[in-house]
C-alpha cells in the first residue's frame, strides 16, 4: 500500500517559490480571483495543504509519483512520458512588465505545490473561510501528484514591444512557415507563453491548467488549449513503445532520457547558441505543437501492406522494413521512398533530432460522421530552423502519410530553461 501522504496544511514560503506575491495579490483583487476564492482574508502567502485526505493507495500515491519541479531544464521535457497531456496556449493581457513577473512568479508558486501534489491557494479545497470560495477548487484532492510536471515556454508573439523584449527574442524563436497542405486555425494556433500538464491521471493534469488559468485571471486568458491521452511517444526504449491512432508504435526512434549527451546536442538550447540579450534561453529548449488530425476511417480501408510502406515499419513488432527487430540499425536509404521514417530519420535531414512526446487526441466528431482524431505533436529541438522546419518541409512535399493528415493547429515557443530554488519561471529571461 502506497504512504499516506499526511493532510498537513503547510504555510508555504512567500513568492516566488511558494506563495502567490503581493502584485499577485492586488492583480487577484483587481480582476475577480478573490472572488473564486485564490487568496484568503489577510493572507498574502498561498499555503499549500497535502491533496491526500483520505489515504487513497495507487499508481499515483506516494512520494515516488513526484516529478522534482526544480532543476537545471524544466521538467515534462526529458521526463518518462505521463499518460495524460492538458496543453494550454495563453494571450497574456497584463500590461507591464512587472505585471508578467508577478504572473510567472505566481505560476512559479503554484506549480511547485501542484506537481508536489499539494492543494494551492490558503487553505486549499475544505480548509479556508466557509463564507469564502475555496482557494483550491478541490478536484484533484487524494489524488496524489500523480507525476504531474507543468512545462512553460514564451511564444514569438510575447516578444513584441509590450514587455521591452524585443532584444531578448532568441534567433532560433522564428516564426513557423505555411507548408503545404496546412489547414490551421488560427484562433487555435500560436500564443504567447504556453503549458504543458502532462500527469498519469487526466484529472490531476487538467486541474493543474484550470488553477493556472484561475491565477492568471487579468494578467493572462487561455487562447486555445488540446487534450490528450495514450502517449503516443517514449523516451524510455526499455519500455514498451505506445501506438498511435493507425495503429503503429510512435516514438522507437526517439532520444533516450538517458542519453544525456544526444539531449545536449539535439534538444537542449547550449550556452554557445544565442548571444547579448537572447542568452538567457541557454538550459530551455523549443517546442512545436501541430494538431494533427488523422484520417482515420480512410487509414482503416487501407491494406496493411499499404500502410507499411506508408510508414516504413512493419505494424505489429514496429521493426523497420526488412529487419527483425524494433530497434535494429537500419539504413533509411532502403526504405520506400515517400515514407515517413525514410523522410523524418536523421541521415535525410543533416543528423537533426528532436524529442517528440506527443499524445493521440479524440475530440467528438466533425459533424459528417468521422471521428475528429488524431496525434497532438508536440517535438521538443535546440533549433527548429536545424530539426522541425527541415523535415516538416520534406514531409509537406514528399511523406505519403500527409494524405491521411491534416495539420489544424500550430505553436513555437522558447522553452524556459529550469527553475533553481526560490528562481521563478521565466527568469532568466525577465531579469536581462
Ligand atoms: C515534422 C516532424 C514530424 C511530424 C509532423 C510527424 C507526424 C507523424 N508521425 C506519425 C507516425 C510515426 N512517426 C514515426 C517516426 C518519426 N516521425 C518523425 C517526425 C514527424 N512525425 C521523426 C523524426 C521520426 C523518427 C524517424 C527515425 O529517426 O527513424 C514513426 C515510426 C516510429 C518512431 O520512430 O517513432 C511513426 C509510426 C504520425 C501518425 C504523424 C502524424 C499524425
Ligand atoms: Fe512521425
Amino acid at each position: 500500500m502506497a504512504p499516506k501522504t499526511p493532510r498537513t496544511t503547510t504555510s508555504a514560503p512567500a513568492a516566488p517559490s511558494g506563495g502567490v506575491s503581493r502584485r499577485g495579490l492586488l492583480a487577484a483583487l483587481g480582476s475577480g480571483a478573490v472572488g473564486a476564492g485564490l487568496v484568503g482574508a489577510g493572507v498574502v502567502a498561498a499555503e499549500a495543504s497535502a491533496r491526500s485526505s483520505s489515504g487513497s493507495s495507487g499508481a499515483g500515491g506516494g512520494s515516488a509519483s513526484v516529478v522534482p519541479f526544480h532543476g537545471e531544464h524544466q521538467a515534462g521535457i526529458a521526463t518518462d512520458v505521463q499518460a495524460n497531456l492538458h496543453f494550454a496556449a495563453f494571450d497574456v493581457t497584463a500590461t507591464s512588465r512587472d505585471e508578467l513577473v508577478s504572473l510567472l512568479q505566481d505560476w512559479t508558486a503554484a506549480a511547485v505545490a501542484l506537481t508536489a501534489g499539494k492543494e494551492v491557494g490558503a487553505g486549499g479545497a475544505t480548509g479556508g473561510r466557509p463564507l469564502a470560495p475555496p482557494s483550491d477548487t478541490g478536484e484533484a484532492v487524494d489524488l496524489h501528484a500523480n507525476r504531474l510536471t507543468l512545462t512553460v515556454g514564451a511564444g514569438p508573439s510575447l516578444f513584441d514591444d509590450r514587455f521591452g523584449l524585443a532584444a531578448a527574442r532568441p534567433a532560433a524563436l522564428v516564426d513557423l512557415p505555411a507548408f503545404p497542405a496546412d489547414a490551421l486555425v488560427p484562433e487555435r494556433s500560436d500564443g504567447d507563453l504556453c503549458v504543458q500538464a502532462c500527469a498519469d491521471d487526466p484529472q490531476v493534469a487538467v486541474h493543474a491548467i484550470r488553477t493556472l488559468t484561475r491565477i492568471a485571471a487579468g494578467r493572462a486568458a487561455v487562447r486555445w488549449a488540446q487534450l490528450g491521452y495514450g502517449r503516443a511517444a517514449t523516451v524510455d526504449p526499455g519500455a514498451p513503445t505506445p501506438r498511435n491512432l493507425f495503429g503503429f508504435k510512435d516514438g522507437t526512434a526517439n532520444p533516450a532520457a538517458s542519453d544525456t549527451a544526444t539531449l545536449d546536442d539535439q534538444v537542449w538550447v547550449q550556452p554557445s547558441d544565442e548571444q547579448g540579450a537572447a542568452a538567457w534561453v541557454a538550459g530551455g529548449s523549443y517546442l512545436v505543437a501541430r494538431r494533427i488530425r488523422m484520417h482515420i476511417e480512410t487509414w482503416d480501408r487501407t491494406s496493411l501492406q499499404e500502410q507499411e510502406q506508408v510508414i516504413g515499419r512493419t505494424k505489429g513488432s514496429g521493426a523497420p522494413l526488412g529487419h527483425a527487430g524494433e530497434h535494429d540499425a537500419f539504413d533509411a536509404r532502403t526504405l520506400p521512398a515517400s515514407s515517413h521514417v525514410r523522410l523524418a530519420h536523421p541521415s535525410m535531414n543533416g543528423g537533426a533530432q528532436m524529442l517528440r512526446r506527443g499524445y493521440n487526441f479524440t475530440d467528438g466528431t466533425d459533424g459528417l460522421g468521422h471521428l475528429d482524431a488524431g496525434l497532438f505533436f508536440l517535438a521538443y529541438q535546440r533549433d527548429v530552423r536545424k530539426a522541425f522546419i527541415p523535415i516538416q518541409t520534406a514531409l509537406a512535399r514528399q511523406d505519403a502519410l500527409s494524405e491521411y493528415l491534416e495539420h489544424t493547429a500550430s505553436g513555437v515557443w522558447a522553452v524556459f530553461p529550469g527553475v533553481p530554488q526560490g528562481g521563478y519561471l521565466g527568469q532568466q529571461l525577465l531579469s536581462v
